[in-house]
């Protein structure tokens, strides 16, 4: 597991990170959010120890980091990092030659990854000769050509089309299940909803919420309900604490205020009324868990 506990960062005066704490255990894929400027950048290059922080402190397994075990990270900056006249296949087995890789694992592993990202006929080829969408296809296997036992990536998915972003998600998910920890960030919020086992949402240098994406949503859950049901729903706008705040095709959403068991109130009325199809708080979106906390 890697641990940053109580970050710290400041640049000149502005402070970019704020107290945080977050880890990445070992097999999870932890997706990292925030708006522009939160400050993912700077805690990711922490965590790789390319940057250093004012406090706080980065254990990996129990003890900082050394030269060794960052060798056995794989991060994919922010910047990128590879060479635009540099063919392909070349350049990843140097990236996995300097990380103390074989030639031969390191030409198979190359070619491999680039065959599961749909770039093997390609290996001979200049980065700069591809589309940016597989140039960042390239820069993604770089990050994992040396077998990592701990993956950062710096927003992995952007400028991916669908099929590259499955294609990645899958080797990403082979990862975990490898026992690799992986923390992304990305702005693409139904994508982070869809892959990841955690979630740490950053605003303005501070965690403003973390833990599995579910439990985040039902703490955050609130007192709007779905209802589906047949018949006329009208009726519900007459019961005391009930507002209707949505018609949609099967049903409504509705806000309910009052007593506690209110929900069930609704319920019995609406079964005693005719047969309902569902019942259940309607937890927010990941979107709109983001915006709630990040204001
Ligand atoms: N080298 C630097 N010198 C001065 N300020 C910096 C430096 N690096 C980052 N910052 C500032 O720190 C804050 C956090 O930036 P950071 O790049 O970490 O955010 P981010 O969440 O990665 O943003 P984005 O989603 O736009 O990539 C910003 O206000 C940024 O301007």
């Amino acid at each position: 597991m890697l641990v940053l506990d109580t970050i710290t960062r400041r640049f000149g005066e502005r402070l970019a990170l704020d107290d945080v704490s977050l880890s990445v255990p070992d097999g999870r894929m932890v997706g990292f959010v925030g708006a522009n400027g939160a400050g993912k950048t700077t805690t990711m290059r922490i965590a790789l120890g390319v940057l250093a922080a004012d406090s706080g402190s980065v254990t990996f397994r129990g003890k900082t980091p050394d030269l060794a075990t960052r060798r056995r990270f794989g991060y994919m900056p922010e910047e990128r990092g590879l060479y635009p006249k540099g063919r392909l296949l070349e350049q990843l087995v140097f990236l996995a030659r300097l990380h103390g890789v074989d030639r031969g694992v390191a030409t198979r592993r190359g070619q491999d990854l680039l065959d599961r990202l749909g770039l093997g006929d390609r290996s001979r080829d200049k980065l700069e000769s591809l589309s940016l969408g597989n140039q960042q296809r390239v820069q993604v296997a770089a990050s994992l050509v040396h077998d990592p036992e701990l993956l950062v990536l710096d927003e992995p998915f952007s400028g991916l089309d669908p099929l590259a972003v499955d294609a990645m998600a899958d080797l990403l998910r082979e990862k975990t299940a490898a026992g690799v920890g992986v923390l992304f960030s990305s702005h693409q919020l139904d994508l982070v909803d869809r892959l990841c086992d955690d979630l740490v949402i950053l605003h303005a240098g501070r965690v403003v919420a973390s833990g599995e994406p579910e439990k985040l949503r039902r703490q955050r859950a609130g007192s709007r309900y779905e209802l589906v049901a047949e018949g006329d729903l009208g009726w519900l706008d007459a019961v005391a604490g009930v507002r209707i705040v949505d018609h949609r095709r099967h049903g409504v959403v509705l806000e309910l205020s009052g007593a506690p068991d209110l929900d069930q109130t609704v319920l019995a009325e609406a079964v005693r009324r005719g047969p309902v199809r569902s019942f259940a708080p309607l937890l927010p979106s990941l979107s709109e868990l983001f915006q709630e906390v990040s204001r």
